[in-house]
């Protein structure tokens, strides 16, 4: 089940879990390094979507998008063939126009993979730096509250309706 404070690891981060398929490991039968960023990218759109924010609505509404700035992963142990990971995804610092996450991949309580993302908010047109939104910095400070998406199909649409570009509550 993919939810907020499942993680025995880190209890207080979002947790998405991703099966490990064969297209995403190397020659040695281990998960390729370069697809720790993808895992990790679909984990900070759900945590995303589990505070409200849509990242197709916050671009039309406001004609802001996140974009990433800057990574840095360490290694700590592989992942093979049919292995669930657990990615969990926290913030540690949400700045005017970047927000840091902190993210980890966990296998069976084990540590494989982790770092910090830092995604930054830019114009769309202009490509240069933009504050956050309000109504998003607002959802992302408060965090993922909304609950897991488990009703959601899994490659469609979400089954509750259209998110708006943050929470209104
Ligand atoms: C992202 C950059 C435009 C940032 O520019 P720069 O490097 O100059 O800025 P800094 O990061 O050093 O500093 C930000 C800092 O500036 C302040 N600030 C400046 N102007 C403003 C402003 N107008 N309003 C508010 N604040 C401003 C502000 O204080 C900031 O500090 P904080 O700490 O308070 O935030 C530039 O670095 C750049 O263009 N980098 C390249 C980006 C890139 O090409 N990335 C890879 C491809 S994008 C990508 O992979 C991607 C990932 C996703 O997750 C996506 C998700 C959804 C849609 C698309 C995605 C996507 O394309």
């Amino acid at each position: 089940m993919n939810s907020i404070a499942q993680s025995a690891a880190r209890p207080d981060a979002f947790v998405w879990r991703i099966r490990v398929y064969f297209e995403d490991t190397d020659m040695g039968g281990i998960v390729f390094y370069a697809n720790y960023l993808k895992y990790f990218e679909r984990a900070r759109t759900e945590w995303l979507r589990a505070c409200g924010v849509s990242q197709r609505a916050l671009t039309e509404a406001s004609g802001t998008m996140f974009v990433v700035r800057g990574t840095a992963l360490d290694y700590h142990a592989p992942a093979r063939l049919d292995d669930w990971l657990e990615i969990t995804t926290r913030v540690g610092r949400i700045g005017r126009a970047s927000v840091d996450f902190e993210q980890q991949a966990w296998c069976e309580g084990k540590l494989l993979a982790g770092g910090t993302i830092r995604v930054g908010c830019v114009d769309r047109t202009t490509m240069k730096p933009a504050a956050i939104p309000s109504d998003t910095f607002a959802a992302l400070n408060v965090g993922p509250s909304m609950g897991p998406p488990d009703d959601d199909p899994p490659d469609g649409e979400p089954s509750r309706g259209p998110l708006v570009a943050a929470r209104q509550d």
